[in-house]
């Protein structure tokens, strides 16, 4: 009998997500045996200090894609938003699964929403992204750093380190606590991350029956969308990671894409967006970064971490 071995990292979301996913694949093909192989990951294990300084995003994959090298597992299931724009040459994406609530949380078990708190309220989060909008709109706020998995977080808030913590909606809703979110931070509002609620499932690239098996699971709206997010991304500063938001939705053929770059420490934020048929998606998140950079984006970009540090 045919067998497919998922690895995936061990935090709750991950172990919720790659279940999801070896759920619908024995749902879609009859007989096939679905497993999953927990990995720790670099990622999780260093806690303590900067993900930069032990080398950013990919840290949450490299393990996994070890073990694919090694044929100890077929398949990797990752949140699409923690994957670097450019995967690792001999890797594939087979699919990308339909998007779930793209929104940012705010979450707090005193104030409403992010107008309702106080002047000097402290809110969590590392992400240079969320740091920036909350900036952005309240310059008084003081912002404090919060890694760790959700229900670490949670539990921070909990402790009363934080007046409010800001999470991704999608993490919480597949983890049962929906009940936490307070309001959701929607655009044109707030942006996401790119890619923000989406699984992606990679594989080598030469196994074409994984591929095969895979790509059934394949969702093309949502690929259009987070295509033209990452290529926004992507164009806007190679590899490094910045405080770069961005949110596309399809329209029959319509595609529209918004993005917006800021500074984490003095809430200054550029944005833009673009229109266009959702045939070439890649073209539009280029001409998005394209205007972003005229109204000096590039002011903003430095080698720093976007949502990985609030990593899950
Ligand atoms: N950066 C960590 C991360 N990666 C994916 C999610 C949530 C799920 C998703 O976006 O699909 C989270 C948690 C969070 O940001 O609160």
């Amino acid at each position: 009998m045919k067998t497919l071995r998922i690895a995936t990292r061990k935090s709750p979301l991950a172990l919720w997500q790659s279940e999801h996913v070896a759920d619908r694949l024995r749902a879609l093909h009859q007989g096939l045996v679905v497993t999953l192989v927990p990995m720790s990951t670099r990622g999780d294990e260093v806690l303590d200090r900067s993900l930069a300084a032990i080398g950013g995003k990919g840290l949450f994959l490299k393990e996994l894609e070890l073990a694919m090298l090694r044929e100890e597992a077929d398949c990797a299931v990752h949140s699409l938003k923690d994957v670097p724009m450019e995967l690792e040459p001999g890797f594939a994406m087979p699919a990308i699964l339909e998007r779930a609530d793209y929104a940012d949380a705010f979450v707090s078990n005193a104030f409403d929403g992010i107008d309702a708190l106080p002047t000097g309220a402290r809110v969590g989060t590392s992400s240079l992204r969320r740091q920036a909008q909350l900036r952005a709109l309240r310059p008084d706020l003081e912002l404090r750093d919060l890694r760790g998995n959700v229900n670490t977080r949670l539990g921070r808030l909990d402790a009363g380190e934080y007046d409010a913590i800001i999470l991704a909606c999608a993490g919480l809703q597949r983890l049962g606590l929906d009940a936490r979110i307070r309001a959701r931070l929607e655009s044109p509002y707030w942006l996401p991350a790119p890619a923000q609620g989406a699984i992606a499932i990679e594989c080598r690239e030469d196994d074409l029956s994984t591929r095969e098996l895979c790509a059934a699971l394949d969702h093309a709206a949502t690929r259009t969308c987070v295509e033209a997010e990452r290529g926004m991304n992507r164009a806007l500063h190679g590899s490094c990671h910045v405080p770069v938001a961005a949110y596309a939705r399809l329209d029959g053929e319509h595609l529209r894409l918004d993005g917006q770059v800021g500074s984490a420490s003095d809430g200054r934020a550029v944005r833009a967006h673009g229109e266009g048929r959702g045939d070439a998606p890649e073209c539009l998140g280029i001409e998005v970064a394209q205007k972003l950079l005229e109204q000096g984006a590039g002011e903003f970009i430095a080698d720093s971490l976007g949502d990985v540090g609030d990593q899950d």
